[in-house]
């Protein structure tokens, strides 16, 4: 017996059709598809296993699989099917045996149910409706998570436990610094900066610092950049003195100057000064001989120790002047290296000449007293001294020191030796003050390319005999033979005449 349960299908078309389009419709529903190859079982009564076919749908009473597929076919005649009531399965045992049962079947004790086709009409709405067309991007909508598990919980639970944050972006207060979840990393205050970093933007801070030196370049060497942390910020270059409270320049109108016109003759321009027992000039520099433009100093000069006086703002030839080599400024290139034993030290990547000037010491310029204090604190601390003592023309307590620690020129770098390879002369472009003049830095022989630069810290030790005084680094003691002190600042020259010391710690003036 077969039941209509839609009466929506017209008899000719049930007969012929039923099976194309009812899989046509399903074949659409992936989910609930009852393909062939996974036919729906179920156990009849009394007999064998009975296949439901792909083809014909009989609605389960016992299995809610079935009930929903009954259902799903059926939508679109609901009307007409609530209209008839389902026979109760314990009256008639439900039989799907194939296709649609013959008269003689009918006769048999079960009833099949078969949804039939859909009408002409409705096999049209359906084949042209979109969704049974092959779509790839066709997803399901409106089936219950319990039997079709999507992402939408994990989204819903991510929406809830963390909401958008809406933080006002103030960072100098660390409770608003977002702890970031889930995320690539820490937040920025938990970003440890890698140490290269830190290090690579000091070594540009420094190499800014070092651009900003006049005259031809002053670099770092490579690969000693990572020694600099500490130092390079707290250090910066200066082209001229830093006069601090406590340090009076004398007025110009004290300078004196010369009235020789645009070109200095040596043999009689006051600027210069004269021998001790006679008239004669004493003519600090001349022309180096490779090479006439340069001025270099002579070599009777080298053998004295006294002031080099320089044409000044006064002299009618300003800066022109042969005389004024100190004053043009550097003419090498200088290179701050590491020494390895003994900190920073300098060397120039050009050849120098015999008497050339190098760079002038630069620094704070402090009265003794202040120095004296910061002398304490650097033994305390680093150790390392950086105080010159202007003590050449004058020796008492009110002279004035030049401290390199914190601002300063490349000869800061310049390291003690006891066979040194330069020499500091004092040199005077003022004529009228004594306490304020440049320590310039000249070479006493020829020094090969890349060569350390290193003068003698305390030369009064050794010029036992000398009639001038000298002053250095930490101050030599005049005409005096050095003691070893075994607290003073141990010398690592490595010359053969090695006093064994940089100066003796008793020092306390600057000379
Ligand atoms: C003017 S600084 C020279 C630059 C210093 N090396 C630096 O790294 O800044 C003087 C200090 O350098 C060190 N120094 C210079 N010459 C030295 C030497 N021959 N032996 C041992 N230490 C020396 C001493 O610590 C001294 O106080």
């Amino acid at each position: 017996m077969v039941i209509d349960l839609t009466r929506d299908s017209d008899s000719d078309e049930q007969q012929h059709q039923p099976q194309k389009t009812i899989h046509s419709f399903f074949s659409n529903l992936p989910h609930r598809s009852p393909s062939s190859s996974n036919q729906l079982k179920r156990k009849n009564r009394g007999s064998e296993d009975t296949s439901v076919s792909s083809h014909r749908f009989s609605p389960a009473v016992n299995g809610s699989a079935n009930h929903n597929n009954y259902n799903y076919s059926n939508k679109s005649s609901s009307t007409n099917a609530s209209k008839k009531p389902f026979p109760a399965p314990e009256q008639e045992p439900l039989i799907s045996n194939g296709p649609t049962p013959s008269p003689e079947t009918q006769q048999q004790k079960a009833i099949s149910v078969v949804i039939p086709s859909p009408s002409q009409q409705l096999r049209r709405e359906i084949l042209n409706s979109e969704w049974t067309r092959v779509d790839t991007s066709f997803k399901l909508t409106g089936i219950s998570e319990k039997y079709y598990p999507t992402d939408a919980y994990e989204k819903r639970a991510q929406k809830g436990a963390y909401p958008a944050r809406k933080i006002k972006k103030d960072y100098n207060n660390r409770s608003n610094i977002p702890l970031e979840i889930g995320q690539t990393g820490p937040s920025p205050i938990l970003t440890a900066q890698p140490y290269t970093t830190v290090h690579q933007q000091l070594a540009k801070s420094f190499l800014r610092k070092l651009s900003k030196i006049q005259g031809p370049p002053v670099t770092l060497a490579r690969g000693d950049e990572r020694m600099l942390t500490d130092f390079a910020a707290n250090f910066e270059f200066i082209n001229t003195y830093k006069i601090r409270k406590g340090v009076q320049p004398v007025p110009e109108s004290f300078n004196g100057g010369c009235d020789c016109g645009p070109g200095c003759d040596p043999r009689r321009c006051t600027c210069l000064s004269e021998e001790e027992h006679s008239d004669d000039k004493i003519v600090p520099y001349r022309a180096a001989t490779d090479k006439p433009g340069l001025m270099v100093l002579t070599p009777d000069f080298m053998k004295r120790t006294s002031m080099i006086y320089e044409c000044s703002s006064r002299c009618g030839c300003r800066r022109k002047c042969w005389n004024s080599v100190v004053q043009k400024g550097r003419t090498v290139r200088l290179e701050i290296f590491h020494t390895g034993d003994r900190g920073f030290g300098l060397r120039s990547p050009d050849p120098i000449r015999r008497g050339q000037f190098i760079d002038c010491y630069l620094g704070e310029v402090i009265p003794k007293k202040t120095a004296d204090v910061r002398e304490d604190l650097a033994a305390s601390t680093h150790g390392h001294s950086y105080l010159f003592g202007l003590d050449f023309l004058i020796d008492d307590d009110d002279i004035y020191v030049v401290d390199g620690q914190k601002l300063g020129s490349p000869a800061r770098f310049m390291n003690h030796s006891c066979n040194p390879n330069c020499r500091m002369l004092p040199v005077s472009r003022t004529h009228g003050d004594e306490r304020l003049y440049d320590l310039a830095f000249f070479s006493l022989r020829s020094i090969p390319a890349n060569t350390e630069l290193t003068f003698d810290y305390n030369p009064g030790a050794v010029r036992t005999n000398s009639t001038a005084s000298g002053s250095g680094v930490g101050g030599g003691a005049k005409g005096q033979k050095e003691k070893i002190d075994p607290s003073a600042v141990k010398c690592l020259c490595g010359e053969k005449n090695c006093r064994g010391q940089l100066w003796p710690n008793q020092r306390k003036g600057t000379k």
